[in-house]
């Protein structure tokens, strides 16, 4: 048997969330170690966030070069190199990846293994010849794509976010299943690559977003050249000389939809079967591990981070299970997930973001609500700019407090934050009412939509008359 290591905290997995928890117990001079199977940095540096978001970047220069034409210059069509284009976003992951790196993690005193982790009772992991007695375990084993049961699937090539990536064409007609965040932020990208695009949907394309703002970005996406068929369930799948055949049921009858290549978009089922849980007396069943808002486990001394803990996959969400996690362990203060100060943001053109709930959500949970609107038209910069179509939503509870906000259009994601701010420290839009906005930017839509809950104000009698008043004085 090889070495035992007694470390404070032992953490299974080295994606966002594995390392957010590393680094900073490592901070506090804390023992950890870290067991990571494969690439440091898990799926947002290497399959997910990273390089999606070098794709979509690439893709809006290319749009950029075909709208030049509405800025006084002269439009042409890009030329698009499969090759230069991998190589750029395989140097954009190269440019962070020091920054997860073993090399990096060592520095900060962190033992790293990389091997497969696996219980083996309820204090002690397995890790190649090494045995881990930790005080703590932190499972912060990520995600995969999930892969739906269709027929003719498994024998017909299909790409996911594990692949997609390294793909070595520009594809000529992708059909991806799933109107998601990660289908709709491809179909768009692609599609301005110069693949013709065809997404199916089961459900609704963005099912968790407000309707009216998603409008705006569907409408968009599909102005651009996607094809969407929401509601519509595959059959079966097969191979058509070079590429496939979707065999599809939608409400108004069948449904053939032949393309090149297959990309799925179909969700993500959290990664613990290796872990041998039970050895460690982990309640789970086969889709999650069950964990309290607390992120702990039927195990006190386990807990749950990021996409392993089945609930909001996202990057931030992982680094702040981190904090949360580290808090409790550290300085053994209670700590609890609150879902609602997370954010999310679709990166599509226009972007699509949300803080708290939306107008359905509030509306079920609180009963009842106020909304104030702000239109992207009534933006000096979006005029400037050539932007198109966007709105701010505000959902306001009791005294103008601020529940929630979704954002629709050109720099949602950046405008988001201020609005994330509010909710998570339970400001109201009198705070959005007094700061400075500053002239010309995006976010002035948001000061606006605080303006005009207030406008009413202007028009109340006894306002009116205090005012009459008060310019008797001179
Ligand atoms: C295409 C795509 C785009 C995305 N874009 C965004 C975005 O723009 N913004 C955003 O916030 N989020 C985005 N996400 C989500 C984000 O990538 C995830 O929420 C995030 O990566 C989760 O981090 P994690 O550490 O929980 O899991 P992971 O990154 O999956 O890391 C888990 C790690 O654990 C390791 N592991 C698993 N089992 C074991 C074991 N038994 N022993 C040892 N190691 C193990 C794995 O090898 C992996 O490295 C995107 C996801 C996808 C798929
Ligand atoms: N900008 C971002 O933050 C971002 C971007 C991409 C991905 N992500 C994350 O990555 C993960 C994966 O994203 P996603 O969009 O794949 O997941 P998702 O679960 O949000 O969406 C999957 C979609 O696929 C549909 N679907 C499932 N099975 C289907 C079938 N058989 N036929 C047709 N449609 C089917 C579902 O109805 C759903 O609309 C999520 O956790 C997401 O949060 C985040």
């Amino acid at each position: 048997m090889g070495k035992i290591l007694k470390p404070d905290i032992c953490v299974i997995g080295g994606g966002a969330a594995g390392l957010s928890v590393a680094a900073g117990a490592a901070a506090f001079g804390v023992p950890v170690v870290l067991v990571e199977q494969g690439k440091m940095g898990g799926d947002c540096l290497n399959y997910g966030c990273v390089p999606s978001k070098a794709l979509i970047a690439a893709a809006r220069q290319a749009q950029a070069m075909r709208q030049a034409g509405a800025f006084g210059l002269v439009a042409a069509e890009p030329f698009i190199d499969g090759e230069r284009l991998r190589a750029r976003i395989r140097s954009v992951i190269e440019g962070i990846a020091p920054h997860d790196s073993v090399e990096r993690f060592s520095g900060l005193g962190v033992e790293v293994i990389q091997e497969t982790a696996r219980f083996i009772d309820d204090r002690t992991v397995a890790a190649g010849d090494h045995l881990i007695r930790a005080r703590r375990f932190v499972i912060a084993t990520g995600s995969s794509p999930a892969i739906p049961s269709i027929a003719g699937l498994a024998e017909t090539p299909h790409l996911t976010n594990e692949t997609l990536f390294e793909f070595k064409h520009v594809p000529r007609h992708l059909l991806i299943v799933g109107a998601g965040p990660f289908g709709l932020e491809m179909a768009q990208a692609y599609c301005r690559l110069g693949t013709r695009v065809t997404v199916v949907e089961k459900a609704d394309a963005l099912s968790r977003e407000d309707p009216e703002l998603k409008t705006i970005v569907l409408d968009a996406v599909r102005a651009e050249g996607t094809t969407l068929h929401e509601r519509t369930v595959i059959r079966s799948v097969e191979r058509a000389g070079d590429g496939v055949l979707l065999h599809c049921e939608h409400e108004s009858g069948p449904l053939g939809i032949e393309g090149s290549d297959l990309l799925l978009a179909t969700g993500r089922a959290a990664n613990h079967a290796a872990l041998n849980l039970g050895a460690a007396g982990i309640r789970h069943d086969a889709g999650q591990i069950h964990v309290g808002a607390d992120l702990r486990t039927s195990n006190r001394r386990v807990y749950v981070v990021g996409d392993a803990a089945g609930g909001l996959q996202f990057t931030h969400a992982a680094n702040y299970h981190a904090r949360l996690v580290l808090q409790q362990i550290l300085f053994r203060l209670p700590a609890r997930e609150i879902r609602d100060i997370v954010p999310r943001v679709t990166f599509t053109d226009p972007e699509i973001a949300q803080v708290g709930p939306t107008e359905d959500e509030a509306r079920a949970s609180f009963g009842a609500i106020e909304l104030v609107r702000s239109d992207m038209s009534g933006s000096d910069r979006a005029r400037t700019d050539g932007l198109g179509r966007g709105m701010v939503k505000v959902v306001v509870g009791r005294g103008g407090r601020i529940l929630g906000a979704g954002i629709a259009g050109a720099g949602a994601g950046e405008m988001i934050n201020l609005w994330a701010f509010a909710v998570a420290n339970r400001l109201t839009l009198k705070h959005f009412r007094d700061y400075v906005a500053p002239y010309p930017t995006l976010s002035e839509i948001g000061k606006q939509a605080a303006i005009s809950y207030y406008s009413p104000m202007a028009r109340n009698r006894f306002v009116r008359s205090a005012i009459r008043i008060l310019r008797r004085f001179g």
